[in-house]
């Protein structure tokens, strides 16, 4: 009996990774580091088949190499589900029911579900584990979020990096965050699984402002104003929408995230704004990125949740007007520079 037990520890933990992009590249990368088995859903076959071939994602993070004795790619969704323990979920936001379409409650069944996404799910307006939840009947016990300060880019460079897990199961939270502790990466649990969610739904959005005034021309002593202004403001929102007290959010888990995507080079949303504060229409500024910046469509969702609770937060109304109202950059902006302190 106890040799069976010894068995079951060592087997490998199968995890199915739904999503091609560039941050489950850098998931499935870290995950490998440890004893698990990755069964990895991309919707391009041709991807598919290139991975099988080369061992590398030929659109992301193209130089991290994949190991194929850990890794196997699928084309078709119900075979990287089959017999794993965890799903992570890694397609942007407003994807997920697309990418979702064909499964059911069964395919979920005393699975865990990890969300690695930092947007809303668009129309709806709900979190993404709260529309698993409605949608596949998963216990939110079962359910947890990748948060935290970490860029796809420098986990492919294997530079120091942190994260975030947060599950309202300690148990749950904890597992995941074992899966994931290697040699270049700490992971810790929280129970604060909406506060941490939430945050990195809004952080993308403070991001996007922080581009757009770069592109306007303002510097950094006013981008570190409207940080800190945006920390309050999420301070607020989360304290309307879903207050607890034991929510610690100078913590990397929030003020770290809002941080990176605020000031790094790779941030896609920073990217966006700071094309839109240039003079890009949205649309173009789409179609120059070729990612996905989460903020432009989480932006309309915590604009129209807050309608409900009337928080106060500029920078998200002036993000909203110039993404949604066609204002223009310069006069929205002008507009929260009385606002700030
Ligand atoms: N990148 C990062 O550093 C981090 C990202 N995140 C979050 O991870 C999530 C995924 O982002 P990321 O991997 O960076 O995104 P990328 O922009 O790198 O990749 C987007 C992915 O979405 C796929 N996609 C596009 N349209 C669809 C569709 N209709 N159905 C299914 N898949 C589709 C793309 O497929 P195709 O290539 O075939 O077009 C591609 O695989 C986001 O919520 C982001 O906020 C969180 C932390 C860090
Ligand atoms: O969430 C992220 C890093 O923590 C990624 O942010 P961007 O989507 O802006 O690149």
């Amino acid at each position: 009996m106890t040799d069976i037990i010894e068995i079951k520890k060592k087997l490998p933990t199968q995890i199915a990774v739904l999503g091609g992009g560039s941050w489950a590249t850098a998931i499935i990368k870290i995950l490998s580091e440890n004893n698990v088995k990755i069964k990895w859903w991309l919707r391009r076959k041709t991807d598919v088949d290139f991975i099988k071939k080369y061992n590398h994602n030929p659109s992301y993070l193209t130089d991290a190499p994949l190991n194929p004795r850990k890794v196997k790619a699928y084309h078709k969704m119900n075979d990287a589900l089959n017999g794993v323990e965890y799903i992570i979920l890694a397609v942007p936001a407003a994807f997920v029911p697309d990418a979702l379409k064909n499964l059911n409650r069964r395919h979920f069944q005393d699975k865990r579900v990890v969300s690695a996404i930092k947007g809303m799910i668009p129309n709806e307006n709900l979190l993404v584990t709260d529309w698993i939840e409605k949608e596949f009947g998963v216990p939110q016990t079962n359910l947890c979020v990748i948060a935290g300060p970490c860029h796809a880019e420098e986990v492919a460079l294997e530079k120091q990096s942190y994260l975030t897990i947060a599950s309202p199961s300690k148990a749950c939270a904890e597992d995941f965050a074992s899966l994931l502790n290697c040699r270049y990466l700490q992971a810790h649990a929280i129970l604060d699984l909406y506060g941490v969610e939430y945050c990195a739904v809004i952080k993308n959005i403070i991001a996007l402002a922080c581009g757009i005034t770069h592109g306007l021309g303002y510097g950094d002593n006013f981008q570190a104003v409207m940080v800190s202004n945006a920390m309050q403001e999420i301070h607020r929102f989360l304290d309307a929408v879903y207050p607890e007290t034991k929510r610690d959010l100078h913590s990397s888990g929030y003020l770290g995230d809002l941080l990176v995507t605020a000031y790094s080079q790779f941030s896609r949303n920073r990217t966006f704004g700071n094309m839109i504060g240039r003079g890009y229409s949205v649309k173009s500024a789409q179609m120059e990125m070729n990612m996905v910046a989460e903020g432009y469509y989480a932006v309309k969702s915590i604009h129209q949740i807050n309608e409900r609770y009337g928080v106060e937060m500029p920078i998200i109304k002036a993000v909203y007007n110039i993404l949604y109202e066609k204002a223009a950059p310069t006069s929205e902006i002008g507009i929260l520079k009385d606002y700030l302190k």
